[in-house]
């Protein structure tokens, strides 16, 4: 078998159905009604979702620039659980194509991927030159996906900035970033828009300023001293909000280039992707009940309000005070509306519980919004804890977001951009138990149920995708934890061989026209 290509798993498609139709209605012994496409809308989409720095690899080919996350993993390995990097991750600028192939095989309608801004501009400035063979790169993606019948849906940010524009002015900290974003956006629209129908200007503001702001966990790594980062330099109490409100703009800035001067040309649609949990009340007291809605307001409401009403969330404006950044009148104007649809991922509820304020001492955003949030009540977890520790499986909580958006948002057109969940990176099992993935594809059976009841209560969803595809750099948490339809295997001269695991099949069976 040639390097690359994707093993399938032997045995009579029969076999395979009897298996699944038991493995997923035997998981955890509750009988699931049956679900498939038919049970969406006609026209609704199906994908699966990556990231450049998680996929790629080729870190330091094709004329790529250095992004921070090249730079956080080389220069603090002990920040990855497994001192792993990006480097080669799964090798997609190679395999490309067998990742388009998986796709088709299972009989998705698009796959939401993102472009890495060095691979466009290396050194993060229009005036640093545009790399031919970044914009070839994505072109041969593009037209490959195209010409297996999928629609590419493409993120211009996840993550991955440029490092010169971190040594330059710190990155999003500084109100620079807007314009260079801006320049970059604009190369992505000219090349691509001719092609590319829905854009998705950044992934997860949310994540990228409490990671990598409050908690420092993520790159570039920056957060207070008594935070879990335990970083040199930061301030987790004004960062987050500094670099949110600079996404914000950046964010809204690009929106107005593209409709603009390109939209009624290349007919496209732009948004951008939002994180966030469900979050339960610990009890039914009034507290709690605040406690919740406060919850969501800093970690969903921190960006759904501008974008709805021009302004932050009545909470953060009380709690934050001057540490809040002000949109002045011609920013709340452009950043108010800036947007044709929201992607939403959604991954794991919480209870939240009200906490008094904080001792005024280490001010942070992880202590703002007085919310004590667990995934355990008197010992009671919300529901099955997966390898990502943070992650509890609530299927419930998909329906109640959507249904919150909906209620509090005018409900706007919604694709679930990433929903997912992870198991261990077990070496000791063979390749062929590894693929024997039932958890996930109980995951995925009770998430897509649950997301059918939210539609079928008026919430404007247009597609789902899965995350991910593949297995693959998570951040952090290195290899250690793995999100794939696909198994990736990882071991010295195995070039990153997929195989697809038993969820890949459900999938395909799910699919089904
Ligand atoms: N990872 C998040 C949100 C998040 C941020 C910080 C801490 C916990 C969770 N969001 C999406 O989840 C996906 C799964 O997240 C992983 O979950 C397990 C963590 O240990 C790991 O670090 C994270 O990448 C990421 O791969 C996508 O790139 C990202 O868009």
């Amino acid at each position: 078998m040639a390097a690359g290509e994707v093993a399938t798993i032997p045995g009579s498609a029969v076999l395979t159905f009897l298996l699944l139709a038991v493995a997923s209605a035997a998981y955890d012994g509750v009988e699931l009604k049956p679900v498939s496409r038919r049970d969406f809308p006609k026209g609704f989409v199906f994908g699966t979702a990556s990231s450049s720095y998680q996929y790629e690899g080729a870190a330091t080919e094709g004329g790529k620039g250095p992004s921070i996350w090249d730079n956080f993993t080389h220069q603090y390995p002990d920040k990855i659980v497994d001192r792993s990097n990006g480097d080669v991750a799964v090798d997609s600028y190679h395999l490309y194509k067998e990742d388009v192939r998986l796709m088709k095989d299972m009989g998705m309608d698009a796959y939401r991927f993102s472009i890495s801004w060095t691979r466009i501009l290396p050194d993060g400035t229009l005036g640093g030159g545009v790399n031919k063979e970044g914009i070839t790169y994505y072109n041969n993606l593009i037209n490959e996906l195209l010409s297996k019948g999928l629609q590419p849906f493409v993120t211009l940010f996840h993550w991955d900035s440029p490092q010169v524009l971190e040594d330059k002015y710190r990155g999003f900290l500084n109100p620079n970033i807007i314009n260079d974003y801006k320049d970059y956006a604009e190369v992505c629209f000219r090349e691509f828009g001719d092609r590319v129908k829905h854009w998705i200007t950044i992934n997860e503001p949310w994540s990228y300023c409490v990671a990598s702001y409050a908690m420092g966990v993520f790159a570039p790594g920056r957060c207070s001293p008594w935070e879990l980062g335990k970083c040199s330099t930061g301030d987790s109490g004004r960062e987050p909000y500094t670099v949110g409100h600079h996404q914000l703009l950046a964010h809204a800035a690009a929106v107005k280039l593209y409709k603009q001067k390109y939209q009624a040309v290349q007919k496209g649609k732009v948004g951008i992707t939002l994180v966030s949990n469900w979050y339960v009340p610990f009890s039914r007291g009034k507290s709690d009940n605040a406690a919740a809605r406060r919850a969501i307001d800093f970690m969903l409401g921190w960006f759904m309000d501008p974008l709805t009403r021009g302004v932050y969330p009545q909470s953060m404006r009380t709690l934050v005070g001057n540490r809040l950044p002000q949109f002045t009148k011609e920013q709340s104007k452009m950043v108010k509306g800036s947007f044709d649809f929201i992607g939403i991922n959604y991954y794991t509820a919480n209870y939240a519980d009200n906490l008094p304020p904080s001792n005024g001492l280490n001010i942070s955003y992880n202590t703002d919004a007085q919310a004590n949030l667990t995934g355990v009540r008197n010992g009671i977890p919300i529901g099955p804890q997966s390898a990502a520790p943070w992650l509890y499986v609530y299927p419930q909580g998909l329906r109640d977001l959507l249904l919150y958006v909906k209620d509090n948002y005018g409900n706007p057109t919604v694709y679930i951009t990433e929903n997912g969940v992870a198991e261990l990176n077990n070496k000791s099992l063979t390749i062929q138990e590894a693929l024997k993935d039932y958890a996930r594809i109980d995951y995925y059976h009770k998430h897509l149920l649950a997301l059918q009841s939210a539609i079928r209560d008026g919430a404007n969803v247009k597609g789902y995708f899965a995350w991910s595809l593949l297995d693959n750099f998570e951040w952090a948490s290195g290899y250690a934890v793995r999100f794939g339809l696909h198994f990736v295997d990882y071991r010295d001269g195995k070039q990153r061989r997929r195989y697809p695991k038993q969820s890949a099949h459900w999938f395909r069976k799910f699919l089904k026209r």
